[in-house]
């Protein structure tokens, strides 16, 4: 099995509410997955499973573990960040990296330093004097040092500003990713990461809908704009959603169903987040 993360048929209950149900997802070396769904659709729980946080029934191995009994030693190569905003507001720099240090065998003090160096964030500066930038760029320092190889992020930007949201990013490609890596990260702001992106899992009540690579969704997916006149004609196609403007529709097609869409009007190769917004209207009946 060369998958990283692999999850086959995981369901998840609480207080016999279904919260996941046959979730199946595979991860190997070199993709960034978006776990992409909307609030309540089971992505932090789906993580959790991943990270024996939450108990499951199916099956799922990380890097050959498993995340129920295999945790710990799991844990030397598996790195989780729920929100990079938080660190406790009286810790110091050089204690987070102490602290570190002394809980993770593979933390490497030289290269959380050397990152450091690259920031304005002075060594000796308590958490609570950083700014929230700063302290993404801190977090980053944590996990650059960890190398871990699965990284898994739920809604890390959460609360930053566009500019730290895109230098974390930025960052975590050029100082973290590698093609023997991978990246799992949820976030509601899939437009600002869907250029980084491999694959997409989208999730709807604890189903998911579609898991692919980025390439083969804007490849089967296509948003045509369409006139008046061949609105009509259009809607008999079965258009996945429609938002009409001032005279003109964008409507989304899944191009394996329907056929000869340039008689429709322009072509245009959709967003992520547009396909994610036709398949989950689609799925409650919009
Ligand atoms: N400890 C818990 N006990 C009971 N229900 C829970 C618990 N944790 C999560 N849930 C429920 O499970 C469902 C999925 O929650 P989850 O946090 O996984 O969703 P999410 O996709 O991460 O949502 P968001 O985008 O809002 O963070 C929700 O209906 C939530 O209320």
């Amino acid at each position: 099995m060369t998958s990283l993360v692999y999850v086959e048929g995981v369901s998840k209950s609480y207080r016999k509410k279904p919260i996941l149900n046959d979730v199946s997802l595979a991860v190997e070396p070199g993709q960034i997955l978006g776990l992409v769904g909307p609030n309540g659709a089971g992505k932090t729980t789906c993580l959790q499973a991943i990270l024996g946080l939450t108990a499951y029934e199916g099956n799922i191995h990380v890097l050959g573990h498993e995340p129920k009994n295999g945790r710990h030693k799991m844990l030397n190569d598996v790195a989780y960040v729920s929100d990079v905003a938080v660190l406790p507001k009286w810790l110091k720099v050089s204690q987070a990296l102490s602290y570190m240090q002394d809980v993770h065998p593979k933390f490497d003090d030289r290269k959380a330093r050397e990152f450091l160096a690259k920031t304005k964030i002075p060594p000796h500066a308590k958490v609570k004097h950083l700014s929230k930038g700063m302290v993404t760029q801190l977090h980053l320092a944590l996990i650059l040092a960890i190398d871990a190889k699965v990284l898994i992020l739920d809604e890390p930007t959460l609360g930053l500003d566009i500019v730290s949201r895109r230098q974390f990013y930025k960052h975590l490609l050029e100082d973290f990713y590698s093609e023997e890596k991978a990246i799992i990260v949820t976030t509601h702001q899939i437009e600002e990461i869907e250029n980084i992106l491999t694959h997409i899992a989208f999730i709807n009540n604890g189903e998911i809908l579609l898991s692919e690579s980025a390439d083969y969704i804007r490849d089967k997916y296509k948003l045509v704009s369409v006139t008046n006149d061949k609105f009509e004609l259009a809607k008999t196609r079965k258009p996945l959603f429609t938002a009409s403007m001032m005279g003109m529709h964008s409507m989304l097609f899944d191009s394996a169903e329907s056929h000869n869409l340039s008689e429709l009007g322009n072509i245009v190769t959709p967003t992520l987040a547009d396909v994610f917004v036709g398949l989950v209207g689609q799925e409650a009946g919009a």
